[in-house]
């Protein structure tokens, strides 16, 4: 078992998706895929979706040019799947990251403030708020272009428990997603998600897949009161997740970044900019943003530590 770091590790969950968090300032920890699946073994481990480790950006490989630019950025995200591979970003564990540096101490920060985190898909503001962290998640993106946005589908993805293949969008949030609409709810629930789903085309470094079911729309006050009359339009999507590296969790931050942004191109022009995504493991808020940037908000939950034997 890995000898972890002398305040052990700290176990979190944003809406269910959960991970083991480690201080690791001086990037003294040489993590191996080895020790991120063992750690994350939910039988013989902790049991996690992913581990994160925090290194200061002066102690990562091109932590200087990266402090050049954004001297802020004093933390860095090094987020793992339950699989031990890397994967550029996690929407959920941003948030959750935040949270863990302030618990620890590492970072003096308040509601209202801005916290710049140093991440493999660049650095990423989160901003603080009273019971949730929203995310600039940065510029998303089509693989497929324009001509995929405005097909609605350039994949084909064999799911099991469907009959046929069902059409998919590919989207990068940068880390690579596929997005499928299902018929309904009953659909949704009646899949199985303990096999990967079948992507075709499949990038070599594989994908996320998102199963969505597109619940209509939902009028809201400016204070986020339900008003049938209301100015504030959102969108309203169910969603499961395979992820790529770790299988079904019970929610994705990127994913519920990449479900939004499927259904608001496939509804065509009009479509709101806000959007409710309800996970099995409760509710995330996407908002689409100008220059093609999403943001992403939702709890993070800090739930217990352990240390090594
Ligand atoms: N749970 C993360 C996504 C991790 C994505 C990872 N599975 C990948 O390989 O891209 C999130 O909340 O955004």
């Amino acid at each position: 078992m890995l000898s972890l770091p002398p305040n052990g590790v700290v176990k979190g969950h944003g809406t269910g998706n959960d991970f083991l968090l480690l201080a690791d300032p001086e990037g003294a920890l040489a993590l191996t895929e080895a020790d991120v699946a063992a750690l994350s073994d939910r039988h013989r481990g902790l049991g996690a979706d992913g581990v994160i480790r925090a290194v200061r950006s002066s102690a990562i490989a091109d932590g200087a040019s990266l402090l050049e630019e954004h001297p802020e950025a004093v933390w860095f995200m090094d987020y793992r799947n339950a699989d031990g591979s890397l994967a550029e970003m996690c929407g959920n564990g941003i948030r959750v990251f935040v949270e863990f540096l302030r618990a620890e101490g590492l970072l003096d920060a308040e509601d209202g403030d801005v916290v710049p985190v140093a991440t493999r898909a660049g650095v990423l503001p989160v901003r603080i708020e009273t019971d949730r962290y929203a995310v600039d998640m940065g510029r998303w993106s089509a693989p497929g272009g324009a001509e995929a946005l405005e097909a609605g589908f350039d994949a084909s993805v064999g799911v099991a428990g469907l009959d046929s293949p069902r059409p998919g969008l590919r989207l990068a949030l940068p880390n690579p997603h596929v997005v499928v609409a299902l018929e309904d709810v009953a659909q949704l629930e009646s899949i199985d998600l303990t096999k990967p789903p079948r992507v075709d085309p499949l990038g070599e470094g594989g994908t996320n897949v998102e199963l969505v079911v597109a619940l209509g729309e939902q009028r809201f006050d400016a204070d986020g009161t339900p008003n049938a009359e209301g100015e504030r339009v959102v969108g309203i999507v169910r969603m499961r997740v395979h992820e790529r590296g770790v299988g079904e969790t019970l929610s994705c931050g990127t994913g519920a970044c990449a479900a939004a942004l499927a259904v608001r191109a496939w509804a065509g022009a009009g479509a709101p900019d806000e959007w409710l995504v309800l996970v099995p493991g409760g509710q995330l808020q996407v908002r689409v943003l100008p220059e093609d940037h999403v943001e992403l908000s939702g709890p993070a939950e800090l739930v217990a530590r352990a240390i090594s034997m």
